[in-house]
């Protein structure tokens, strides 16, 4: 069975202040988690380093939100892979639909982000989905494979998480059917090697719907933005039945 991994994606929020107030809370939260799933906060990068300190290891993860390919240079706004990894940081996701529509991100880039990151012993979390546009055009499973393929190209299936994240339910409160998630990433799976990949589902993942989420057979986790802000909803979360 792959590992139960569940990440908050806090995104461009939270200062170290916020975030420190956050983990005080949240752990006073987390004494009844089963030990059955990996804990994750994918933080900014400048409350990282903080929350590291706090944490002292323990039982939750740190991740990154972002990675560059290249070990140091002349690339502005980027960060390495061992600058992640000498903070105590585990994670990083990478490709989330964001940065694939604000910043650039293409498979090609994605790929090249995953291996470096995996070189350096973190643990990706590739991001992939599907427009809203390209579900209603019945694109939805060829948009996937080439996503999946483009980002695994030599890349060791070993230490890899995968997140389905349709576009159209991120942030919108419209969530996929638990169903048609499972549905899809059963698809992603077949285009693994390795049975052992952790399959997240994300968007608008919530209290009221992670135990149907999590009770489908091919969904290992889920990726949470908004509801993973506040310390008590997101220990709900961590905490599914
Ligand atoms: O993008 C997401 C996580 O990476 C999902 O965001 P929401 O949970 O806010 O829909």
């Amino acid at each position: 069975m792959p590992k139960v991994v569940i990440a908050g994606n806090w995104k461009m929020h939270k200062t170290q202040r916020e975030a420190l107030e956050f983990l005080q809370d949240f752990k006073s939260h987390l004494e009844e988690t089963p030990d059955d799933r990996e804990v994750v906060l994918c933080a900014p990068f400048t409350a990282l380093a903080v929350l590291s300190k706090t944490l002292h290891g323990g039982r939750i993860r740190l991740g990154a939100q972002n990675v560059h390919w290249e070990k140091s240079g002349a690339y502005t706004g980027e960060i390495s892979a061992d600058m992640l990894t000498e903070i105590g940081v585990h994670y990083v996701v990478i490709g989330h639909s964001e940065r694939r529509q604000y910043f650039g991100e293409t498979d090609e880039t994605v790929n090249l982000r995953v291996i470096s990151a995996q070189k350096q012993g973190l643990i990706p979390i590739i991001c992939v989905g599907e427009s809203k546009a390209q579900r209603d055009a019945g694109e939805t499973e060829k948009v996937i494979i080439k996503q999946i393929q483009g980002g695994l190209v030599n890349v060791d299936q070993k230490n890899l998480v995968i997140a389905y994240e349709p576009i159209w339910a991120i942030g919108t409160g419209e969530t996929c059917e638990s169903e048609e998630a499972n549905r899809v990433i059963g698809l992603i799976r077949q285009q693994l090697d390795n049975p052992e990949v952790t399959i997240q589902y994300g968007g608008s993942v919530k209290p009221d719907n992670i135990d149907e989420i999590m009770a489908q057979s091919q969904i290992n986790g889920a990726l949470v933005g908004g509801a993973s802000l506040d310390p008590a909803v997101f220990a709900r979360i961590v905490n599914y039945r």
